[in-house]
């Protein structure tokens, strides 16, 4: 029989064996305030190094959700794991960054001196250079030993990515970072994004800037009325590539042409072809086609629906849209 000390260690070396688990994992998750339902049975996860984006209209419960992933909120029903752990577990938390959509910071302390707070709080051991490092990561490089009471929205912003940053995170959860920003600082935040994705930090990103959702998130899941009207990769949710041409001289044999490649749409001189994934490939053997048909090909463009279009339409329809 193995001896208690050898068990431990082999189940110890299983687990380091196992595939890490999600940054977050969570299923069924309810929460009513009064008669209101806030949240209905929100299920989903976000794996290491991956930004997955919340998008949904005011009142959706995004906030509500990422409130009951931290263990800030308690869920009327659902499960939470951070990191593997519960979501109230300490050794969860102090791994996890968080910038709170309404945020406020002692208005006495100096910037340097919130972060050195926070990083107490979290336990990590995280030299004053480094700390001085983060500042200047999020444009406070200059404004270090000033006082947060003087600081503006947008800097008080800044400051609360900082404090979400310092205490090295291996998931980050982001409430409207950027809702006080002036453009400058929404492109920092967006490589910001993108430099913790490098580093295998995972992202949780509540953001109304589609756009920005857009360029930075894997993937994405949309909320309406506490509930997920759909979710996926970026490529998932906005499916089919289009192909636009805008050509001259398109006979009946051409426009067959055009048609036997994908569905077809025309306006004036531009033609919309709708392209499957694997319909790609088709393009160059179509333009060569319709120039040996005696087509003018005056531009060849390629796009797709944006993901406002595809959220306008989830929202408007519903979650059959989302497929
Ligand atoms: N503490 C609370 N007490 C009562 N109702 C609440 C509370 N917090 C949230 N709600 C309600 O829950 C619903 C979801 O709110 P939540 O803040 O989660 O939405 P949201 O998607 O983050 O919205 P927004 O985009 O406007 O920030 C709303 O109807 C809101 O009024």
């Amino acid at each position: 029989m193995t001896a208690p000390a050898d068990s431990t260690a082999t189940a110890q070396r299983l687990l380091a064996d196992l595939p890490p688990s999600p940054a977050v994992w969570c299923e069924g998750l309810r929460k009513r305030y009064g008669r209101r339902t806030a949240v209905d049975g929100v299920s989903f996860t976000v794996g290491r190094g991956e930004v997955l984006g919340l998008l949904g209209p005011n009142g959706a419960g995004k906030t509500s959700v990422i409130k009951m992933l931290l263990g800030l909120v308690r869920p009327d029903a659902g499960e939470v794991l951070l990191l593997g752990r519960p979501a109230r577990d300490p050794q969860a938390r102090a791994r996890v960054g968080y910038l709170p959509e309404l945020f406020r910071y002692q208005p006495w302390l100096t910037a340097a001196e919130v972060l050195t707070l926070h990083v107490r709080l979290s336990g990590a051991a995280v030299p004053a250079a480094e700390q001085r490092e983060v500042l200047g990561l999020v444009g406070l490089g200059e404004r270090t030993g000033d006082r947060v009471g003087g600081f503006s929205k947008g800097m008080q912003q800044r400051l609360g990515m900082a404090v979400a940053l310092v205490a090295r995170p291996e998931l980050v959860v982001l409430d409207e970072p950027t809702s006080a920003l002036d453009p400058l600082g929404r492109v920092d935040v967006r490589d910001l994004v993108l430099s913790l994705k490098e580093r295998g930090v995972a992202v949780l990103l509540n953001s109304h800037l589609i756009g920005e959702v857009e360029r930075v998130c894997d993937r994405v899941v949309i909320l309406d009325r506490g509930r997920v009207a759909a979710a996926g990769t970026l490529a998932e949710l906005l499916g089919s590539r289009e192909l636009r041409l805008r050509l001259d001289g398109v006979d009946a044999r051409a426009e067959a042409r055009l048609a036997a490649t994908g569905r077809l749409t025309r306006s004036g001189e531009w033609f919309t072809v709708t392209l499957s994934d694997d319909e790609e490939s088709a393009v160059p053997a179509l333009v060569a086609d319709l120039v040996a048909l005696g087509v003018g090909v005056h531009a060849v463009e390629p796009g797709r629906i944006s993901l406002e279009e595809r959220l306008l339409a989830v929202l408007r329809e519903g979650p059959g849209a989302s497929s």
